[in-house]
């Protein structure tokens, strides 16, 4: 997989900022120029929410951060990155000037994308001395956390720029799309601009306010839109028939008078003045940084519900994130036994997500269990069975588990599991998962489990090969010598 070494960041602000976090998220680190006098407290406070969204994502081990680094000058800033990211604000001569001078120090190898949102790369890379290497890579906002970004040449980029920039993509938890033409606003923009510009006709005209406006979005065909776009979803519109139902039913309605696209509202003082109004009746006081907050605790919500999507396979941007996992458990299998395997080893670190919080305002039931079985799959991966192994056509599975409740864990509270081995045979692994809370160390929750070691294909308990159980062998014998803890063998309904 074809990985970026050191980005660079030439502009700081809502998309440079998001660029920023994703980056040093995914381990690499940023140097960043941005004359902004208050940059880095605009970037930190960029970072502190994708940290938080982060948390409460993904329980897969993450990269140590990368080193964010400020830097006076642009030049400064790009001179050894491999991919800079070019995201000042939308002006043509200030890009080409602002492209230019990083064209000019920055390595030949070395890509560079513009964020912008509707200028032709063509445009851009005009004045640039090795113009191949400039693509548009047009991210959405919150850029940490939506994985899209429309990679788009102009008539001098070349086939290879455009090939590395999409196999860089995935490695950082995004989703790279080819648009094949140039045109202006390429595909995503140009269907928010038709949008928008309806919208405002809509508040023009007093049919609606901006709030019912955006209630008709997202009690509708936004909640759609999130996992199957515009096309299979009027493909299932058409009911058994399909698509080609949907278009002779529907199509013909495209001749009426329903929009007023090609037309452009006047954004005189008065209309702005409309909106704005409306607009902040509608926030009911919230700030943008708890506005950015909450729509990363729902943005986070759907993704892990579309990770689930499709029978457990993950479906649309929620398949992505699953194979994003899937690479950082598999990066994650070559680390080392934790330090000190004479207590209870330290498996899983997390923080409560939204998804994971029910009516009582606390981590529901199954999710206890998912954490406790993602501990028990660290201490798996621990002992050599990791994705190959089971690919292999070996695993174990759990036959039995014991949960008890000992304490609550809220939205955001940062939790960390403990696993202490009770005893190991050739087929049988006796485990004791704890979740704490971290910060008090507090036990929250147990579970008991006893796994089997089976030969998948034939669908059977089978003997663990001796590779599995050398590993085994140094932590059974030194959990052995740990006390019993409080809670072993109970069942419900049992006397304290
Ligand atoms: N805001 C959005 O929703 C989206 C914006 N974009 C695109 O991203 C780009 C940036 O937009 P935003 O981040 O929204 O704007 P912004 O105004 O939040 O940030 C622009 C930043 O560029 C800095 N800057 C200005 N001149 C500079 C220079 N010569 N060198 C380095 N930094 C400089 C400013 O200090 C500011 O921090 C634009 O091309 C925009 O079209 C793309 C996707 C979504
Ligand atoms: C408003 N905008 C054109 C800058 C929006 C985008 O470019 C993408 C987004 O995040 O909506």
């Amino acid at each position: 997989m074809s990985k970026i070494n050191k980005a660079a960041c030439v502009g700081g602000g809502v998309i440079g900022g998001g660029w920023i976090a994703r980056f040093l998220l995914a381990g690499i680190d940023v140097d960043v120029f941005d004359p902004h006098p208050e940059a880095s407290r605009i970037v930190g406070e960029v970072i502190a929410n994708a940290e938080r969204a982060y948390a409460m994502l993904t329980g897969a081990p993450q990269p140590p951060r990368g080193k964010l680094t400020y830097c006076e000058t642009l030049e400064e800033a790009v001179v050894d990155a491999d991919w800079i990211q070019e995201s000042v604000p939308e002006r043509l001569d200030l890009k080409r000037k602002v492209l230019t001078e990083i064209d000019a120090a920055c390595r030949p190898d070395a890509l560079i994308g513009s964020s912008t949102s509707g200028l032709l790369p063509t445009d851009l890379q005009r004045d640039m001395r090795f113009p191949e290497r400039l693509f548009v890579a047009h991210p959405y906002n919150p850029v940490y956390l939506l994985p899209l970004v429309e990679i788009v040449g102009g008539e001098k980029t070349s086939h290879g720029a455009i090939k590395v920039a999409m196999e860089k993509l995935p490695p950082i938890g995004m989703k790279g799309v080819h648009i094949a033409k140039e045109i202006e606003a390429f595909v995503g923009d140009r269907l928010l601009e038709a949008l928008w510009r309806e919208a405002l006709w809509l508040i023009h005209d007093d049919i609606c306010t901006v709030e019912t406006l955006d209630d008709v979005i997202r009690y509708s065909f936004g909640l759609r839109w999130a996992q199957m776009g515009l096309f299979q979803t009027y493909r299932i519109a058409g009911g058994e028939a399909g698509m080609r139902h949907f278009l002779a039913q529907f199509g013909p309605a495209l001749q009426w008078n329903w929009t007023k696209l090609m037309d452009v509202v006047d954004l005189d003082d008065a209309l702005v003045e409309k909106i704005g109004q409306q607009s902040d009746e509608q926030a009911d006081g919230l700030s943008i940084r708890e506005l950015e907050r909450i729509r990363d605790e729902n943005l986070v919500g759907i993704l892990q519900a579309l990770k689930g999507g499709h029978g457990g396979k993950g479906w649309g941007a929620g398949k992505l994130l699953k194979d994003f996992e899937h690479t950082l458990w598999t990066a994650s299998g070559s680390r080392k036994h934790p330090e000190d395997i004479a207590r209870p080893l330290r498996l899983v670190e997390a923080n409560v997500s939204p998804a994971w919080v029910d009516y009582n305002g606390h981590m529901t039931e199954h999710r206890y269990l998912q954490v406790f079985g993602d501990t028990s799959d660290a201490l798996l991966r621990l002992i050599g069975v990791d994705f190959a192994y089971v690919e292999r056509g070996h695993s174990y599975y759990t036959v039995e588990t014991h949960i008890r409740h000992l304490g609550e864990a809220k939205l955001g509270q940062a939790i960390h599991s403990t696993c202490q081995l009770l005893s190991a045979d050739e087929k049988r692994l006796h485990l004791f998962n704890t979740i704490h809370d971290t910060a008090t160390g507090q036990a929250i929750a147990t579970a008991e489990q006893m796994l089997l070691h089976v030969d998948a294909k034939a669908g059977k308990a089978a003997l663990a090969p001796g590779e599995v159980l050398s590993k085994i062998k140094p932590i059974s014998e030194v959990h052995a010598k740990l006390p019993i803890p409080d809670g072993v063998g109970r069942h419900v309904g049992q006397k304290r």
